[in-house]
């Protein structure tokens, strides 16, 4: 007998030991973890050059404060805490707040100091930039660029189903994003998921939350110390294996067939007694053959994108690099398909400025 639990439900987290605010925060009132120090005034990261006496303070954004913003309304909330929609009182700009309370796990603190890391440096126009973030009262702000349109999850609640004209040009801006941070920044994202990929009113898509993110050594293989859906995790993750940038790749597969086929791939592998079970998922992705999009439905192209992307040997899917010159992106490179035309005639989600 299954037990019917809606796959999107599906969440773990690893417990793991709280440590005393006073490990983290100084006498003043400062964030420190590591080379980061965050307080009112903004993000400071200090020079890993121990030679240089006293530390090497790089300012990243002092010359913002939180009091030079002030709220819109509530745009959304996840396991970390509540997003704002947030105005500059002096330039008008609107930003997503992205709280977080300090009393939380060590796991979650530690992640919210990877988000931080990462994309306060971003230099990519498809990754979501984190333009300043501030510690102040207990709570950890980032101020992110504002996606009006919401994520793709919000998307395809509504659509069901995208057509693939418009998923080359959704691939083809998460591509970017993803080669600019394997192999720019050489950071696995480790979450790729619809949720995580907000879209704008330019039809532009952009990869947000680091939290879990990974900047990677050699090959990883440690036990993931992850708090999030299993869904779009790959099989080599799952069975504890080492993985890489690759791992990706098959969450990436797996969005673009789900927005594809309306509904998420492994339901489709289960039998007509509804969704897999957690486990039943877990061992499904790691014993069964992959899903793949079904040949009389999808063009040539889109079935060897995804089976390029959801290859169970991860030596066997292509890179994101190598993805970004598939047949299926290129079909549709000089025909000037206008995402933005899709978001536009949807509802606006929660997340809109009315
Ligand atoms: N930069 C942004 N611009 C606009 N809306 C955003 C932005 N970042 C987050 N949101 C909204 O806030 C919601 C919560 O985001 P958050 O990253 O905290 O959690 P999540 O990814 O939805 O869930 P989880 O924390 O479980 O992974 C998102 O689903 C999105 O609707």
């Amino acid at each position: 007998m299954k037990t019917k639990n809606p796959l999107g439900q599906l969440k773990l987290a690893v417990p793991c030991q709280e440590k005393p605010v006073t490990d983290f925060l100084t006498a003043s009132g400062t964030f420190q973890d590591g080379d980061l120090l965050l307080n009112k005034q903004g993000l400071r990261l200090i020079s890993e050059d121990s030679s240089s006496q006293p530390p090497d303070v790089k300012d990243v954004d002092a010359q913002f404060t939180m009091e030079d913003f002030e709220t819109v309304k509530i745009i959304g909330k996840g396991s970390g805490g509540v997003v704002q929609l947030v105005r500059h009182k002096f330039t008008g700009a609107l930003f997503a707040l992205k709280g977080i309370q300090m009393n939380i796990q060590e796991t979650v603190r530690k992640q919210i100091v990877q988000e931080i890391k990462i994309n306060q440096a971003s230099q990519c126009p498809h990754v979501v930039v984190c333009r300043h973030s501030f510690y102040h009262n207990g709570i950890i702000s980032l101020v992110l660029e504002y996606m009006d349109r919401g994520s793709l999850a919000d998307i395809i609640r509504q659509v069901n189903t995208i057509l693939e004209p418009y998923l080359a040009v959704l691939c083809k801006h998460v591509l970017k994003g993803l080669v600019y941070l394997h192999h720019e920044r050489r950071v696995i994202h480790r979450d790729i998921k619809p949720s995580n990929l907000l879209v704008n009113h330019k039809g532009e898509v952009k990869i947000t939350d680091f939290g879990v993110s990974a900047v990677l050594g050699s090959s990883m293989g440690q036990r993931d110390t992850f708090v999030g859906t299993y869904n779009y995790m790959a099989p080599e993750r799952i069975s504890g294996g080492s993985y890489d940038f690759k791992s990706d790749i098959w969450s990436l597969g797996l969005v673009i067939l789900e927005c594809a086929i309306g509904c998420f791939p492994y339901r489709q592998i289960g039998n007509d007694e509804g969704p897999l079970s957690f486990y039943e998922l877990l061992e499904s992705i790691v014993e069964e053959p992959p899903p793949s999009a079904p040949s009389d439905q999808f063009s040539p192209e889109f079935c060897s994108f995804i089976s390029s992307c959801i290859q169970k040997d991860p030596h066997h899917r292509m890179s994101s690099l190598e993805l970004l010159s598939h047949p299926f992106i290129k079909k549709f490179e000089d025909k000037d398909i206008d995402l933005g035309i899709l978001v536009n005639s949807l509802d606006p989600p929660v997340n809109f400025l009315d």
